[in-house]
């Protein structure tokens, strides 16, 4: 089987591609428990649609617990207004206010930022920093005498602790927000006087406790997150994103076109489609059983995800029919891929349990993606030149009749 892999055209690298999804991993398996730890533990090996799915649930979080701590905080002046001494109480009040206006700032800067990932991160980082910001100031400001009198304070960091395992942090992200905690309650307590004493060890061993309990929620509901997303947009047979996830990409590389080049200049950023079809396949899987059959479709979508680039997409479309999304590539680059696809197919071993060799052959159909037709009319007109490939005898690539082509 030749695995050969086109270079990608120079004038595409480094203009947003990175929005795009790479192609997910042939064969990934869902996982569960500790072997999901190299995804909790740090987003470097998460793929940028998880990325974006990720972000949205950040989001949600960022805006709910926001509101809370925004509504929270001035409420807790009623408490200070009945124990604080009237001296002390303006420091507190701006101290608050300023709070407050921070609170404010961080939802509205997450609820503007919906697809903006770093905006988001940024966003939840700050939700926890200014309360933490805010006690650090107080502890700084009051007089050592007077911190006593500091009534409902010495939880903000158990609080922010705890408010940890509310967000799906990687476990990288917890354990330096916590281990900053964990100072912030070092800092208040030698402040304070209570390093070191039996009450001082006792709060720095509960914060850290709290803070590996947090790490465990991190942990469970980021791999929970993950197992769902790839639920919802991977094919379980082969790993391919499926038809859903396909179509949501689809609108993505449109999208993407549109940043790149303009509106209404489509053309200047060629993109294909190609919809493929494995031939007779209902021989095969009578001829040498479904499974083989399904063993077929998993090493023909290896086959495909060798054969295209990082930023391709190669998708199951359903059944035996697969869609692959060309980035950067016009209709002849197109037809030249899907070519060289068809002959690595017809001269792949495709095998069965035994090792068995199965000849496989497949039909393509090739298409343009405008960037402003609705996905589902250049599926369709993919899907129109794979039946004509078809007709004609299987084993060919079939072009689309494209509308306003020029490459
Ligand atoms: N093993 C296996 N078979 C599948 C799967 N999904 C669909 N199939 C089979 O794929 C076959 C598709 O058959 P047809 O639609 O008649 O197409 P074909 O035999 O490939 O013939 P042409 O497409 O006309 O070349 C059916 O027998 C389905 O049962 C799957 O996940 N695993």
């Amino acid at each position: 089987m030749f695995t050969s892999k086109s270079r990608e055209p120079r004038e595409y690298q480094n203009r947003g591609l990175d929005a795009l999804a790479e192609p997910p991993e042939v064969g990934h398996e869902l996982f569960v428990g500790l072997s999901a730890l190299r995804d909790t533990l740090s987003s470097r090996h998460h793929t940028r649609d998880f990325a974006f799915a990720h972000a949205r649930y950040l989001r949600s979080r960022v805006l709910a617990l926001g509101l809370i701590f925004a509504l929270l905080s001035p409420l807790w002046i009623v408490v200070d207004t009945l124990v604080l001494p009237v001296e002390l109480l303006r420091y507190t009040l701006l101290g608050r206010v300023m709070l407050m206006l921070g609170l404010v700032g961080v939802l509205a800067l997450a609820y503007l930022s919906r697809e903006r990932i770093r905006r988001i991160r940024f966003s939840a980082g700050m939700l926890l920093a200014l309360p933490a910001a805010f006690y650090l100031l107080v502890l700084v400001i009051l007089p050592q005498e007077q911190l006593v009198n500091l009534v409902g304070y010495g939880f903000i960091p158990f609080l922010l602790v705890a408010a940890l395992s509310v967000f799906p942090f990687t476990l990288l992200e917890s354990l330096g927000a916590g281990l900053a905690m964990l100072g912030l309650l070092a800092f208040a307590q030698l402040t304070d006087g209570s390093w070191l004493s039996g009450q001082g060890v006792e709060s720095l061993w509960l914060l850290a406790t709290l803070l590996v309990v947090s790490l465990a929620a991190n942990h469970f509901q980021l791999s929970l997150l993950l197992r769902l997303y790839r639920q919802a947009t991977h094919d379980p047979l082969t790993g391919l994103f499926n038809r859903g996830a396909l179509e949501v990409h689809l609108s993505k590389v449109q999208t993407w076109q549109r940043a790149t080049e303009g509106q209404g200049s489509f053309g200047n950023v060629p993109c294909s489609l190609l919809m493929l079809d494995l031939d007779h396949f209902k021989r095969i899987n009578d001829s040498y059983g479904h499974s083989a059959g399904d063993r077929v479709l998993c090493q023909f979508a290896d086959l495909l995800v060798r054969q295209t680039r990082r930023h391709d997409c190669v998708a199951r479309y359903g059944g035996e029919e697969f869609v692959i999304i060309l980035v950067g590539s016009g209709e002849a680059r197109a037809m030249e891929v899907a070519e060289r696809i068809r002959y690595a197919v017809e001269k792949s071993e495709f095998t069965d349990h035994d090792g068995k060799i199965i000849a496989v052959t497949t039909s393509i159909g090739v298409t343009r993606l405008l960037q402003d037709e609705p996905p589902q009319q250049a599926l369709k007109r993919a899907d129109e030149a794979l039946y004509r490939a078809k007709r004609e005898g299987r084993n060919q690539v079939m072009g689309a009749n494209d509308p306003l082509i020029g490459e």
